[in-house]
C-alpha cells in the first residue's frame, strides 16, 4: 500500500532553521506555497429588523447601538407624523406631508410603508441599497406591523428581533413616563401591545429591555449580530 502522504522534501528540526525556512520547506513539501487570502469570504450584508410594541425601548436601544458600533446604517424612516419636540428631521425621521410621502409611494421608492395611529410611516429604499453597496449592515427600526410586511419581503434574508419589556405594567409604565401621549393615545398603544406581542413567534429572536437593563438588552442585539455574521450559511438580502 502507498503513502500518498508522504513528505516530498524533509522538514527541518524547528530548532535548526529560521521560520521562513521551515515555512519554504512546509510549502515543498505540500507541493504548493501558503495564501494569505482570506480563509473564508467577508460576510454578507445583514439586515437587521427591530421591533417591538410602543414605548418597549426600540429608540433607546438603538441609540446606544449607534453609539457602540461601526458598520451598521440605521436607516431613518420617512413620516408624516408631527416632529416631536427634541426631534430632528433627517436625524430621527424625514418629516414630509402626506403629498410628499404619497408620491413617493407612486415611484415605488419605499420598501414598504403603513398608516400607522393615522400617520404614514415608510422605510425608502435608497438608504438600504447604497449603504449596503458600502458593505454597512442595516438596522430598520419598525412597529409590529411593519415587521410583519418586511417578512413577507425579505423573508429569512433578514434578521427580526422583537423587543419586549420584562411585563406588561413595566410597558405601560414606562409609556406613562415618557409624557409623549395623550389619555387616549395611550389607551391605543397599550391594547395594540397587548395584541402585538402574539406575534413573537414570527420573529427570530426575542430580547427583553427590562427596566434599568438597557445596556444588557444592547449588548444582547450586539450578540444577535455578531452570531448572524459568524454564520456558515448566511443570509443573503435583495432589495
Ligand atoms: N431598559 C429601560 N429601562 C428604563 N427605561 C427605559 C428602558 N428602555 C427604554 N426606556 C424608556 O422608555 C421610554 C420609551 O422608550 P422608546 O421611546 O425608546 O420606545 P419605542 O419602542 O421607541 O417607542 P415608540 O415605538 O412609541 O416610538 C423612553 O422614555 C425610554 O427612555
Amino acid at each position: 500500500m502507498g503513502d500518498t502522504h508522504k513528505p516530498k522534501s524533509t522538514i527541518p528540526q524547528l530548532e535548526k532553521a529560521t521560520k521562513p525556512e521551515l515555512l519554504r520547506a512546509l510549502e515543498s513539501s505540500l507541493g504548493s506555497s501558503f495564501s494569505s487570502e482570506p480563509i473564508c469570504p467577508p460576510p454578507n450584508p445583514l439586515i437587521i429588523v427591530i421591533s417591538g410594541p410602543s414605548g418597549v425601548g426600540k429608540d433607546a436601544v438603538i441609540r446606544k447601538l449607534r453609539e457602540g458600533r461601526e458598520n451598521l446604517h440605521f436607516v431613518v424612516t420617512a413620516t408624516s407624523r408631527p416632529m416631536r419636540p427634541g426631534e430632528v428631521d433627517g436625524k430621527d425621521y424625514y418629516f414630509m406631508s402626506k403629498e410628499e410621502f404619497l408620491s413617493m409611494v407612486d415611484k415605488n421608492e419605499l420598501l414598504e410603508y403603513a398608516l400607522v395611529y393615522g400617520d404614514y410611516k415608510g422605510i425608502p429604499k435608497r438608504q438600504i441599497t447604497d449603504y449596503m453597496a458600502k458593505g454597512y449592515d442595516i438596522v430598520l427600526r419598525v412597529d409590529i406591523q411593519g415587521a410583519q410586511t418586511l417578512r413577507k419581503i425579505l423573508g429569512n434574508s433578514a434578521v427580526f428581533i422583537f423587543l419586549v419589556a420584562e411585563s406588561e405594567l413595566e410597558l405601560v409604565d414606562r409609556l406613562i413616563d415618557r409624557k409623549t401621549e395623550t389619555a387616549e393615545s395611550l389607551l391605543v398603544r397599550v391594547a395594540t401591545a397587548r395584541e402585538e406581542v402574539q406575534h413573537i413567534k414570527n420573529f427570530d429572536y426575542v430580547v427583553v429591555n427590562a427596566e434599568g437593563k438597557l445596556d444588557y438588552a444592547v449588548k444582547l442585539v450586539e450578540s444577535i449580530i455578531d452570531a448572524e455574521k459568524a454564520k456558515v450559511r448566511q443570509r443573503r438580502a435583495v432589495i
